[in-house]
């Protein structure tokens, strides 16, 4: 029998931090070791004799969290937003200095999101305009959603590669944030409502047509099997992987 994977939780509290525990709880192949929060001393997660990090905290707090394991050669499996492209670059630095360690970084763990996200990148290069809009529960702190900067990023990047321009728009005049933010040139709306979860939709638009690629995660339960997978894999897979989709055997 291979080794148990010993597994430590940050923002164990939380809303997502509390489904992780119950899910690596539940895995015959994990032990749980360590559950932290806010203000938690990190040197529990080696005390505790953790081999993997699930970081679900807050965006003030994932980098050093990330960068302590990494610096004590713990593999890290990482939910947590606010991972900006400078702090994945300085992160890629420290891990050529621990080349044996895996983490991944992901936007969003839902399978079904992951793929919506890439059908999305496949179909935006077919039509002239595409727009991103995600809806959340009114308790999240930040906007727009990590999955949707992902998404729009891979939009725009698929969209590059083939050559299209930027969606048409004749806006002139507006009031501040009418027409949402821009993401890499992509136009991205963030909703908060009471009752939702984490949603989104894309809208591409060509001459008297729209798709429109819809993702509901109606419940947090929808992520935690791309928590375990990323859990089994990060150790043969070092190095930084951003998205769950580097894990994924997509488009085969
Ligand atoms: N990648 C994915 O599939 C998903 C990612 N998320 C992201 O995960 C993060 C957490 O989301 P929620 O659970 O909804 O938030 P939450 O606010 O319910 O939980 C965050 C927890 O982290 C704790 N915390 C704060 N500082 C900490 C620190 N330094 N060390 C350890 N714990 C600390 C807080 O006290 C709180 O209990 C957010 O960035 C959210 O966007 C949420 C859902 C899915
Ligand atoms: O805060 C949330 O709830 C979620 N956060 C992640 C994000 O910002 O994309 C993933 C999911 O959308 C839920």
């Amino acid at each position: 029998m291979s080794a148990q994977i010993k597994v430590a939780v940050l923002g164990a509290a939380g809303r997502m931090g509390s489904e992780a525990v119950k899910a690596v709880t539940e895995a015959a192949d994990m032990e749980l070791v360590a559950s932290l929060g806010r203000g938690d001393d990190l040197q529990q997660i080696i005390d505790a004799g953790a081999t993997h990090v699930v970081d679900l905290s807050v965006p003030g707090s994932t980098e050093d969290n990330v960068r302590f394991a990494v610096e004590h050669g713990l593999h890290a499996v990482v939910g947590t937003t606010g991972w900006t492209e400078e702090r994945r670059a300085n992160l890629q630095l420290l891990l050529e200095q621990n080349p044996s360690v895996g983490v991944l970084i992901a936007p969003n763990f839902a399978l079904g999101s992951v793929l919506a996200s890439a059908f999305a990148a496949t179909a935006a290069k077919y039509f002239e305009s595409v727009e991103v809009i995600e809806l959340h529960h009114p308790n999240k702190v930040d906007a727009p959603s990590g999955t949707a900067v992902r998404t729009a990023e891979l939009i725009a990047q698929s969209r590059k590669e083939a050559g299209v321009g930027a969606s048409p728009d004749a806006t002139e005049t507006q009031l501040e944030g009418a027409r949402g933010a821009v993401v890499d040139g992509i136009h991205v709306h963030s909703v908060r409502l009471r009752g939702l979860v984490a949603h989104q939709e894309v809208l591409l638009g060509g001459p008297g047509e729209q798709l429109t690629l819809r993702h509901d995660s109606y419940d947090r339960a929808s992520f935690m099997p791309g928590v375990l997978l990323g859990l089994r894999t990060a150790e043969s897979m070092p190095g930084l992987t951003y998205g769950l989709d580097g894990y994924l055997e997509l488009g085969q």
